[in-house]
């Protein structure tokens, strides 16, 4: 797992540490993890040219000691200064060691032909340390000028602590930010690293050890790593049965949206469930034969519907092309007054916008998975853009205003539950915006919740098993929904090499 902490925390931590540690010790052992990555990235220390961009806080602190660690090992090394103010104990070691620095005009738009611009396009390496953990709203001035100057050239570029322009606690991208190939955080992440668009922003992150661990209460944030998965996958042992290893209820799909049925049966059946009874309408269900003989179908009369229902189940996912119609929401609430886990996608959230006590009054183990702009039904005065761009806080929000798990679709997963620390999914990909993923994505966790775990685990592992199948499936070319079922076999047979 790799865990998130927010500014405040961050700071309390830090806090408690310096007070049992000479002056300057913290920042000493962030500088030289920093200077150690840069190191890396560069092809050879003594000779390179590194461009350092400083703002006035201890985030320029950071870049100015590590800037003369490089110079002392023969790098020549350049500092912009930004800031009102200039660490000054960071800018008389960068001199020392043989390092130079300019004040950049404070009030000016840096234009593109200027000084500034070219040392930096002829560079080696930027080393961003504009604004860290103490950054606050979109970069301003010549902050933001620098960022984009830096974001135009092909120089490789190494954040300090994070991209400065990234709201640290949310991942939030307000204007101009840094780009970085190698963001190099201290002591522990922060949630803005692992959630788009800050995730975006960060490149590959590293974590330097400043000794801060001990400090740390609960992270507001985990991201789950493989072994993490493999941990909590459920697998069949010798005594497992098809009933024991979890029976799920799917009620997804219509004489109309047929496909939406297959995608998700195959993504229970590939995810491992004991048995999949899926129920719908003669045509539909007929499809589902048709492609998969293993499940077991209950054919409903479009007379009686909820007649037809499988009882003996040990989950549900309800509402991926089901419809929204007066039906769809008898069978909705019928399958959310049994006492089982739940999973409700794609149509069933959208009726649940009309009727949230449905889901708020309920006991039982509930999961919500919409895309942004199913989520933005259930928050009426929120628009899909508001929650895209504000992932982790609208996640949480409707977590707790449901009182139920939710699983927020697109470039960064979130899955929230009141109380607990939010899960960002490290394995994304683009190649998963494709219709039907959904559909996969809500069978492959029913069959997890069917297999015993919770609303919260299920949806970890689902996630993250869906962008490794991806990712698996992917050789170059663009991969669809039947694809990613054919790869889950092989993401779960990964865990273990990953
Ligand atoms: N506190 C500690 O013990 C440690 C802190 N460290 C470093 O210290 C950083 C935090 O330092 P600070 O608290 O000084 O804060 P920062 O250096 O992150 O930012 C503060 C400075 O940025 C300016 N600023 C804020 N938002 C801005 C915006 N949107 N546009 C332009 N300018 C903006 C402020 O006016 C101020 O000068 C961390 O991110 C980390 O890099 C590390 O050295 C590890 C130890
Ligand atoms: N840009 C993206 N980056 C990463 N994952 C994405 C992106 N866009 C969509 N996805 C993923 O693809 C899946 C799409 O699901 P959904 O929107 O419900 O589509 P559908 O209803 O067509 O199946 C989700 O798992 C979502 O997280
Ligand atoms: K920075």
């Amino acid at each position: 797992m790799r865990y998130a902490h927010t500014v405040d925390t961050v700071r309390g931590a830090e806090g408690e540490l310096m007070a049992r540690l000479p002056d300057g010790a913290l920042m000493r052992r962030a500088a030289t993890g920093l200077a150690r990555v840069c190191a890396r990235v560069l092809p050879r220390v003594y000779g390179s040219r590194v461009v350092l961009l400083v703002g006035g806080g201890d985030n320029g602190g950071d870049a100015l000691y590590a800037g003369s660690q490089l110079a002392s090992r023969g790098a020549a090394v350049r500092a912009l200064l930004v800031g009102s103010r200039v660490h000054e104990g960071g800018l008389s070691a960068l001199r020392s060691a043989g390092g130079r620095a300019v004040e950049v005009p404070r009030t000016t738009e840096i234009p593109a032909g200027s000084e500034a611009a070219t040392e930096m396009a002829a560079a080696d390496l930027i080393v961003d340390g504009l604004v860290g953990i103490g950054g606050t709203g979109g970069l301003r001035g010549p902050h933001a000028s620098l960022a984009a100057l830096a974001g135009a050239t092909e120089t490789p570029t190494v954040a300090v602590d994070l991209p400065s322009g990234i709201e640290a606690d949310t991942g939030a991208v307000e204007g101009t930010a840094v780009r970085a190939d190698v963001t190099v955080t201290f002591g522990t992440h922060k949630p803005g690293l692992l959630v788009s668009p800050g995730a975006e922003h960060a490149g590959v992150v590293e974590l330097v050890d400043i000794g801060l661990a001990g400090e740390l209460p609960t992270a507001r944030l985990e991201s789950p790593q493989a072994g993490d998965v493999d941990v909590s996958l459920p697998r069949p042992g010798p005594e497992s049965t098809k009933y024991r290893r979890g029976v799920l209820g799917m009620a997804v799909g219509s004489d109309r949206y047929r496909g939406a049925a297959v995608l998700a049966a195959g993504g229970a059946l590939r995810g491992g469930v004991g048995m999949l009874r899926y129920a719908g309408h003669d045509a539909v269900a007929t499809e589902v034969l048709r492609h998969w003989p293993e499940v077991v179908v209950s054919v409903l009369d479009p007379e009686d519907p909820l007649a037809g229902l499988p009882e003996r189940v040990d989950a549900w996912v309800v509402g991926p092309g089901r419809g929204v119609d007066g039906d769809a929401e008898t069978e909705l609430e019928a399958i959310l007054g049994s006492p089982l886990p739940v999973l409700l996608d794609a149509d069933a959230v959208t009726l649940l916008g009309t009727r949230p006590r449905l889901v708020r009054d309920r006991e039982a183990p509930t999961l919500l998975t919409p895309h942004a702009a199913e989520m933005a039904r259930l928050l009426p005065d929120t628009s899909p853009r508001e929650i895209e761009a504000r992932r982790l806080e609208y996640a949480t929000r409707t977590a707790e205003e449901y009182g139920c798990v939710v699983l927020l679709k697109g470039s960064t997963t979130v899955i929230a539950e009141p109380g607990r620390p939010a899960l960002a999914d490290p394995n994304g990909t683009s190649l998963l915006a494709t219709a039907g993923t959904g559909d996969v994505l809500s069978g492959l966790v029913g069959s997890l919740l069917s297999g015993g775990l919770a609303p919260r685990e299920a949806a970890m592992c689902g996630a993250y098993l869906h962008g490794l199948a991806a990712r698996l499936a992917h050789d170059g070319g663009p991969i669809s929904a039947s694809d990613l079922i054919g790869a889950l076999p092989s993401a779960i047979r990964a865990l273990r090499t990953e």
